[in-house]
Formats: C-alpha cells, sequence, structure tokens
C-alpha cells in the first residue's frame, strides 16, 4: 500500500558567499536542494550606462561555484535563482539586446555547472522576449525551467482580475513553449489564500513547487511555525500533485531556524494519506496515464485483465442485486427463469446470477456465452461446481442460434465512455433470443462529456508521438486516464443514451450530439473528459459521472477525447460542442469538434486516426 512521502524540501538563500557550503549548510539541516543566484548582483537600475558593454563577472562567479560541478548529487541539489530577467523585454532596443546577452550568459552558467533547475521569477505579462530565449536553448541545454508566479499580482484591479493575472502569464508563457515538457510553473504563496476557483485553476496545472515565504507563518503555543488552516488546506491538495516546497527568508547564520519548517511540512503531509484505501490501491500510479481503451469485441482479453476486473468491490453487488430485485418483481417462483450472462467473461456474472437466484429461491438456468476461447476454459473449470444449472456456450452472441428463449439477459459489455466497446452493437444482435417480455440489465446507459482542463496530458500528446502516424493522430484519439492533474472548466452534460432491447427498425446507433457549456471561471480547455451511467435495473445502476459516482467502482477510468488546439475561455464564455457516433458495416468511431467560441476541424473523420472494430 503507498503513502504519500514528505515532499521534497528545498531553501531560497539570496545572500550566501560560498554555494558549496549553503548546501552543506541545506544538507546538513536535511534540506534537499538549494536555491541560490548564481550570480551576486544584477547589473543596476540605470540600465543603460551600467549595463555598458559589461559581461557577466565570471571569475566572481567561479570562485563563488567552486566545486559546484563536481557531482552528479550536488547539480540536482541545485537550483539556480536566475537575474537577468526583467529587462530583456524592454522596449528600448539597447537595453533589450544587452539584457538578452547576460541573460543568455546567465543560462549558460547554469548550465556550466550542470545545475537541473533554474528558477525564473515573473512579475508582469510582459514576457515574449524572455520565452523566446527559454524556447531558443530547451533542447540545447538540459536543466528544466521552474516559472515562479505569485498567487496574486500586485495590481489595483479587484481581487479576481489580480488572482487570474499570474495565471494568464502562465498560460501565455506554455502556450508560446508548446507545452514544452521541461517547463512548469512553481507558485510563491503569501498571506492571502487564493480563492477557490483560482485554487482550482492553479491545480489543474502542472505546478512542480510552492515557495513559502517565511513572513506568511505564524507561532504557535508551542512556538512553532505553522501556516493558517486554510493556507494548510491548499498545501494538502497541492502534496497530492507531487508538489516540493521551497522555504525563503530564513536567516542562513541561524541554524535552529531551519528544523521547525521541515517538521511543520511533515505534519501536515500526514494528513493527506488516502482516506479512501480501495481506491488508492487501483489508482496509484495511473494518474494521468494514457491508456488505449480495451476493444474486448475485436481482441481477446488477457486473464490478468479479467483479474483486475473481478477485483471492484461494487460492480458485482449491484449486478446481483438488480438480478435479485428483477427475479422477485417480475417472475413467478414456481416456474423456471432463463438467464443468459451474454460475455460471460470467467464467470463472475454467472455467479452472482446462481447467488441472486439461491436468496431469492428461484429455479434458474443460466447459458454463459463468450466468444474469448480462453475465458471458456476459466469457464470450463467451474462447470462441476455449477453443474447442470449452467450451460457454457463458446459463441459470439450476435450469431448464436440457441434453442429457446432468455428471460433476462445479463451483460457487461460497457467502456468508459458507456457504447465504446459497442454493448449496443452486441445486444442487438443478441435480443433476437430474448422473449418479448424479456428483460435486459443494464436496460440503459449514457454517455457524458465535461471540457477540461489537463495540459499535462495536452504536452504527452505534444511530445509522445508515434513518428510514423500523421501529426494530428494522437488528438483524434480517445484514451482511458485516471484524471488527476486537471481542472473541470464546467458541470458533464449527457451525450448519447442507448436502451435495451431495442425495438425500432431499422436500429440505427449512430448518433449526433450537439452541447453547450457555460464556463464559470476562465481556464484553457485542451479536451473532454468522458464518463457513463449505466442503469441495470429501475434504480440500480453503476456510474463513472462525477455527481452519481458509485463509491469504490473501480473498474473504469474516465475517458479523454483531446483537441488539436487548447482554447482559453473567458469566465462566463460559452462552448458548444458537436459529437458523433459513426458506424460502417466493420467499425464505429466518435468524430468531434468545437464549434463556439471558434471552430476547430473535425476530429477524427472516417475514423482516420482511432477506430472500434466490429
Ligand atoms: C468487459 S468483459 C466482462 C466480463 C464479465 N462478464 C465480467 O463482468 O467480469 C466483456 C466480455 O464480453 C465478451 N464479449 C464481447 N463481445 C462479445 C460477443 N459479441 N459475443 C460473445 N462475447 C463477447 C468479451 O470477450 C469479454 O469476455
Amino acid at each position: 500500500m503507498s503513502t504519500q512521502s514528505t515532499p521534497s524540501l528545498g531553501i531560497e538563500f539570496t545572500t550566501i558567499r560560498s554555494v558549496k557550503d549553503a548546501l552543506t549548510l541545506a544538507s546538513a539541516q536535511k534540506y534537499d536542494f538549494l536555491v541560490i543566484p548564481i550570480i551576486r548582483k544584477q547589473y543596476g537600475t540605470d540600465l543603460l550606462t551600467n549595463y555598458g558593454s559589461k559581461q557577466l563577472a565570471w571569475p566572481a562567479i567561479a570562485s563563488r561555484l567552486k566545486g559546484v560541478g563536481e557531482s552528479a548529487d550536488m547539480s540536482t541539489a541545485l537550483v539556480a535563482l536566475i537575474r537577468h530577467v526583467v529587462d530583456v523585454d524592454s522596449s528600448n532596443v539597447h537595453i533589450r539586446n544587452k539584457a538578452t546577452k547576460l541573460l543568455q550568459e546567465e543560462l549558460a552558467a547554469a548550465q556550466y555547472f550542470s545545475v537541473a533547475r533554474v528558477i525564473i521569477r515573473i512579475r508582469n505579462g510582459n514576457i515574449t522576449n524572455l520565452t523566446r530565449i527559454a524556447a531558443s536553448t530547451l533542447n540545447t541545454l538540459y536543466f528544466a525551467y521552474w516559472f515562479v508566479f505569485p498567487t496574486s499580482a500586485q495590481s489595483n484591479s479587484d481581487d479576481d482580475d489580480a488572482e487570474l493575472q499570474p495565471w494568464l502569464w502562465w498560460n501565455k508563457i506554455y502556450k508560446l513553449l508548446d507545452y514544452h515538457g521541461k517547463v512548469y510553473p512553481v507558485l510563491e504563496l503569501s498571506a492571502d489564500v487564493p480563492s477557490e476557483q483560482a485554487q482550482k485553476r492553479w491545480l489543474g496545472e502542472p505546478v512542480r513547487a510552492v515557495i513559502l515565504p517565511t513572513k506568511i507563518f505564524t507561532t504557535n503555543a508551542k512556538g512553532f511555525p505553522v501556516l493558517s488552516p486554510a493556507h494548510q488546506l491548499f498545501i494538502i491538495k497541492l502534496i497530492k500533485l507531487k508538489v516540493q516546497f521551497i522555504i525563503k527568508g530564513i536567516n542562513p547564520r541561524d541554524s535552529t531556524l531551519f528544523e521547525p519548517y521541515l517538521q511543520y511540512l511533515k505534519h501536515v503531509t500526514r494528513q493527506t494519506e488516502p482516506t479512501n484505501r480501495v481506491l488508492e490501491s487501483f489508482t496509484h500510479g495511473y494518474e494521468d496515464r494514457l491508456q488505449v481503451p480495451l476493444q474486448p469485441l475485436a481482441d481477446n482479453l488477457e486473464s490478468r485483465t479479467y483479474e483486475i476486473f473481478e477485483k471492484d468491490p461494487i460492480k458485482y453487488i449491484q449486478y446481483e442485486k438488480a438480478i435479485y430485485q428483477a427475479l422477485i418483481e417480475k417472475y413467478d417462483q414456481k416456474k423456471p427463469v432463463t438467464i443468459m450472462v451474454v460475455g460471460a467473461g470467467r464467470g463472475p456474472l454467472v455467479n452472482r446470477a446462481l447467488e441472486a437466484a439461491d436468496r431469492a429461491k428461484y429455479n434458474v438456468h443460466i447459458y454463459a456465452v463468450e466468444k474469448n476461447p480462453m475465458a471458456i476454459i476459466s469457464l470450463h473449470a467451474q462447470k462441476q461446481e455449477w453443474g447442470n444449472r449452467v450451460t457454457i456456450i463458446h459463441e459470439d452472441m450476435r450469431s448464436w442460434q440457441p434453442v429457446c428463449k432468455a428471460d433476462i439477459m445479463v451483460s457487461e459489455l460497457l467502456g468508459s465512455f458507456g457504447d465504446n466497446e459497442l454493448s449496443p452493437e452486441c445486444l442487438d444482435g443478441a435480443q433476437r433470443y430474448l422473449k418479448d417480455d424479456g428483460i435486459s440489465i443494464p436496460y440503459s446507459y449514457t454517455s457524458f462529456i465535461c471540457p477540461i482542463q489537463s495540459p499535462r496530458i495536452f504536452s504527452e500528446l505534444v511530445y509522445n508521438r508515434d513518428a510514423n502516424k500523421p501529426y494530428y493522430a494522437n488528438f483524434e484519439t480517445p484514451f482511458v486516464v485516471y484524471l488527476h492533474n486537471c481542472f473541470f472548466l464546467a458541470e458533464t452534460k449527457p451525450l448519447f443514451t442507448f436502451t435495451h432491447p431495442n425495438f425500432s427498425n431499422p436500429i440505427d446507433n449512430s448518433r449526433f450530439g450537439e452541447v453547450e457549456f457555460t464556463i464559470p471561471t476562465t481556464g484553457t480547455m485542451h479536451g473532454f473528459a468522458g464518463f457513463f451511467d449505466a442503469k441495470l435495473y429501475k434504480d440500480i445502476s453503476i456510474s463513472i459521472e462525477p455527481n452519481t459516482h458509485s463509491k469504490n467502482l473501480i473498474s473504469w477510468f474516465p475517458m479523454f477525447f483531446p483537441i488539436r488546439e487548447p482554447i482559453t475561455l473567458s469566465a462566463n464564455s460559452t462552448i458548444k460542442v458537436n459529437f458523433w457516433r459513426c458506424c460502417s458495416s466493420s467499425q464505429v468511431w466518435y468524430e468531434w469538434t468545437v464549434v463556439e467560441p471558434t471552430t476547430l476541424p473535425i476530429h477524427n473523420p472516417t475514423g482516420r486516426s482511432f477506430s472500434i472494430g466490429k
């Protein structure tokens, strides 16, 4: 069982002579890394005169950093605070050019001393030159960029705007750097805790570290530094994103000051221990990891995949409840009832149907229909236990010709988006042998969508491309993903519903839906989260839709439908989305696009990047 380990902790010093001594001090005090400027002073404020033809004072830098590049440990323990930042975006061409040269030298010095990370403080949105310089180094210099933002800009505007501004600066930098994987935001907290919305927006970003100035701590009754309860709650959420912490403002000459902050963060980390261990054991390590959806119809599942399904603590309970309730409400206890479990896998639903029948004291005969030849072996292994009450059928449910009809047809052919594992197509093919008054469990399922901000996933899509596929392929593929580092931009809305049995003639499983969302607060959309809610019998259901999520249902992670271009949406704007479910004789696929507030290309036309085989 995983537990949250204490976050990596750093310390920021601006006035220290020997970096090596400071590193030794930080490490002796059990701090993992040190944030320190490579150069001691920035060139003066009277820039034109002071910059002159100056270069960095290399001999001074070399003596200050003496011994620093010696070991790999030392480089990872050092974060270089970059000084020459503001003037690279000056409107004065001379200042801009000189500042650019100094910044480039400072970055070169960081590279020379093999630091793994550089920190750049951002104080306004005038940052395109700065970002261009960073862009030009991303593929040649090794270090990662940590851009530091205040949680509230110093401005005369209203609070909402002051909180939004720093995020807008970050949003601009990240877009300009094309969501590069070596670029992260770092938050510097102040005495004011960000509003709920601002916190959520930042929690949707790949925040790497949080700077805690000592001045925002208060002292508790025992004399130790603590943060306000509101700060603490925000920090607990950030720890779940695995951020690192940096304490800023400790006097390096007083070694008694170091330990209390470390103890405080350990204490807060203990409060982030997962409360739901079941959920944690299924999700740990899957956070924001993209998985290609299963296609159990076209491919045969492996035994260990069934094994994972079968560990679900709630799914089978709900099915058993539904079968039990259907038996006692609809059928005569004196007459035998025929139940067909179509897509039986290794047999867990067969077992649940038997248990429901035993509890209700009904005489049932069960047909276990499965097309996967290996799962059939597992079914036969249980035959002795089941006896004559179960008949095993190795057939595709769509083409099987049974000798009798079913009273109850039980199936679980659902994907994260409900219909995406082709439950509609399979059940339409099987309903021939459902009695006219027979029932299907489930009898209905609906997919849901929600626009989300998920830059970390977007970055994965940009940089983890299959070189043999066209550039757009990743952005036209729905993925299964345990969403973690993301921000839901609106309420989820229903999209497509399927009901069974389906007596329409002809049956048409293609669908079109236009859905409109109002975005309460500014954010950038990178795609849609997808969910399902399935009704098994009457109001007995299984759902992964956030508003109705069945507690501890862990078999399905959400779906993610990317978009090709991120769209920054301002508060109260409207977004209009079109989604299609398309069907041919051999495939089913989704197409989607955004039509408001901007128009995107139709994603995945003709299923060119992703389709599901029938
Ligand atoms: C998601 S698994 C569920 C297995 C099992 N019922 C459970 O709940 O653990 C779906 C099963 O349906 C089977 N299946 C899918 N389409 C089928 C078809 N057309 N005919 C027969 N079996 C099918 C798959 O091989 C797989 O074993």
